[in-house]
């Protein structure tokens, strides 16, 4: 099956067109007001009028309110939500919407109890632990730990990049991956090259 590509972090229209143009699957949005990339409700929209059809809007949480992820969808058609918090899968179901969880791998989580516990996830998302920030951070996790039985399909997240995504893809055999860092010139700056080199490597992997 072809591997989806995700780019994450979006904070201009240019940028959004830009992925889509090289062939992204889905761009993402981050609400979450302490990133680099956060985009407030106003921004968001014109990054999503950028876009043409069959590209798909993510909005991306890290412990917001229900009442605050509710305000944000009732204000821009999102097709997915992203929690890349603490959510509880009580709190991630209720919400109603399809969501991706993100797991973060700290060396102490038990990945696979871990990766059954969202069973109502459109899938999950393995990215790296960091201390200070919950993602964005550009830094990878060992591949080796991510398990063979996949309850959920696996998005692969973290450090990726356009000289490390083939074998990342080949390793890990993801249904898909996402980028921020690897992909940009500046923190919430895109660059189309590195984007577009991203998004072939993917897609010699996509063609064996
Ligand atoms: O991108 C951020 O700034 C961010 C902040 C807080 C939570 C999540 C965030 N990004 C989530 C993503 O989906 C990133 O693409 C993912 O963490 C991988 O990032 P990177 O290692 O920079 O490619």
């Amino acid at each position: 099956m072809r591997v989806r590509v995700k780019i994450c972090g979006i904070t201009r229209p240019e940028d959004g067109a830009d992925a889509a143009a090289a062939g992204a699957d889905a761009i993402g949005l981050v609400f979450y007001e302490r990133s680099p990339r956060a985009v407030n409700i106003e921004q968001a929209r014109a990054v999503i009028a950028a876009l043409p059809p069959f590209v798909s809007r993510v909005g991306l949480f890290v412990d917001a309110t229900a009442g605050t992820v509710r305000d944000h969808l009732a204000a821009l058609p999102l097709d997915l939500l992203q929690f890349h918090g603490d959510e509880s899968p009580e709190f991630c179901d209720g919400l109603g919407h399809p969501y991706i969880k993100a797991l973060r791998m700290h060396p102490d989580m038990d990945v696979v109890a871990a990766m059954q516990t969202w069973r109502g996830a459109a899938g999950i998302l393995l990215d790296a632990w960091h201390p200070a920030v919950p993602g964005g951070s550009g830094e990878r996790f060992d591949w080796e730990r991510i398990p063979a039985e996949r309850p959920r399909p696996l998005i692969l997240a973290g450090g990726l990049d356009a000289g490390n995504i083939e074998q990342a893809v080949r390793s890990t055999r993801p249904y898909a991956v996402d980028v921020s860092s690897g992909v940009e010139q500046d923190k919430g700056i895109k660059d189309p090259a590195k984007i577009a080199a991203f998004i072939q490597g993917v897609n010699r992997v996509n063609t064996d």
